[in-house]
């Protein structure tokens, strides 16, 4: 059984003139909804809030001790970045998200064959959800507050693995466009994870062989349709992602994401770089906080919904450890000073929990009882997202 709103996109919700009413199942209690600040999403007129960390990942390739410190310093900071120098054309990027918006275009009687609702194979006609595919996240209660955002969620790698079926045939260059840009980000996702070893020093391939050969990768294409009131909704809720990083194309044109800066840093805006220029990012991912026994922490992020003249499109690849591979703390990384601060656990258990915590709006890691209480060597107490 689905829950009735599973079926409802937010593209027909914005569409249906729902503009001038928003429906409440949006609308966010008063306290979780973004300052009125953040909602300037092509935000060029704010005061100088901290900038972005950059990384030259060609360098990175070279061990440049530089920008390995840059690295360092981004990631105990911010817990991502803006790449450079990773070699991926202009017009490449324009192709990848012009193709990704034509087919979040299309008329939804174009688009049932890639619905994430499938039938339950019961006999009985009845309908379940599953991750990939064409929709909105997955819908539990009549409570949970929905994101403004419709996606498309595909398993790009291992190649043998792909499911076809949920891969649209229109555009017709989507498909080969997504396959190209997971070639090209698996190699960056394999260059940092590779500097990330380095600069705890490691051997390249510390973080890599434990993710293992075949480290699967999902694509989740966002659609944030017009909003007409982007201060009473989560474009997309605060969350940490299921990944070991995630490599994150923006929207060149529309802002919104924003990352949690701990010790006082709050909500701040990653910027878009204008003159049709693209921003590409790594996240650090709740799997590496992990692996990395906390050395490396999963920043909290949020999108803030565009506003009414507005729509914006993002593409995340998720990097994830083999589903068999357990998950803990590289004993390397544990010591009598540093305790291992998460319990062990298979990494398809990590996987299939994000899920459910995401939700309820709560980070795997507190869903799960991952973390540590290291006083007393038992499960902590879930904290609530950051900010949520
Ligand atoms: O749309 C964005 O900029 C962010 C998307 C995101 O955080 C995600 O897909 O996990
Ligand atoms: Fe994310």
């Amino acid at each position: 059984m689905v829950h009735q709103a599973q079926g409802q996109l937010v593209q027909e919700v914005a569409a249906d003139g729902a503009l001038s009413a928003l429906p409440s199942r949006y609308v966010l209690k008063e306290q979780h909804r973004p300052s009125p600040t953040a909602v300037a999403t092509t935000g060029t007129a704010k005061p100088a809030a901290p900038s972005i960390p950059t990384v030259d990942v060609s360098r990175l390739a070279d061990a440049d001790p530089e920008e390995a410190a840059r690295l360092r310093s981004a990631l105990r900071s911010w817990g991502l970045f803006a790449v450079t120098g990773h070699g991926m054309q202009e017009p490449f990027l324009d192709a990848v998200l012009a193709s990704s918006r034509a087919f979040f275009h299309l008329p939804t009687e174009a688009k049932p064959e890639y619905s994430n609702v499938v039938d339950a194979g019961d006999g009985e006609g009845g309908r379940r959800f599953q991750p990939e595919g064409y929709g909105v996240d997955r819908v539990d209660t009549d409570e949970q507050v929905l994101d403004w955002c419709d996606r498309l969620y595909l398993l790009v790698r291992p190649e043998d693995e792909r499911q076809l079926r949920f891969w649209p045939a229109h555009p017709p260059d989507l498909r080969d466009l997504l396959h190209e840009f997971s070639v090209r980000s698996e190699k960056l996702a394999r260059l940092v994870l590779a500097a990330m070893a380095r600069s705890l020093g490691f051997q390249d391939g510390f973080f890599a062989d434990k993710v293992g050969e075949r480290m699967p990768s999902y694509a989740r294409f966002t659609y944030y349709p017009p909003c007409p009131r982007p201060d009473l909704v989560h474009g997309l809720k605060p969350h940490t992602d299921n990944s070991v990083v995630t490599v994150l194309l923006l929207d060149e044109r529309v802002g919104g994401l924003q990352v949690f800066l701990e010790d006082g840093g709050g909500w701040v805006d990653v910027p878009v770089l204008g003159g049709g220029r693209h921003q590409l990012l790594v996240v650090v991912g709740d799997e590496m906080e992990i692996m990395s026994n906390a050395a490396f922490r999963a920043p909290v992020h949020r999108v803030v919904a565009p506003g009414e003249a507005e729509e914006r499109v993002s593409l995340a690849v998720f990097y994830q450890p083999e589903p068999h591979r357990v998950l803990e703390p590289s004993p390397e990384l544990v010591s009598g000073e540093r305790p291992a601060m998460y319990r062990r656990l298979e990494a398809k258990v990590f996987g299939d929990g994000f899920w459910d915590a995401f939700a309820l709006g709560e980070r795997t890691i507190d869903f799960l009882k991952v973390k540590v209480d290291v006083a007393t060597d038992q499960p902590a107490a879930a904290a609530a997202v950051s900010g949520a």
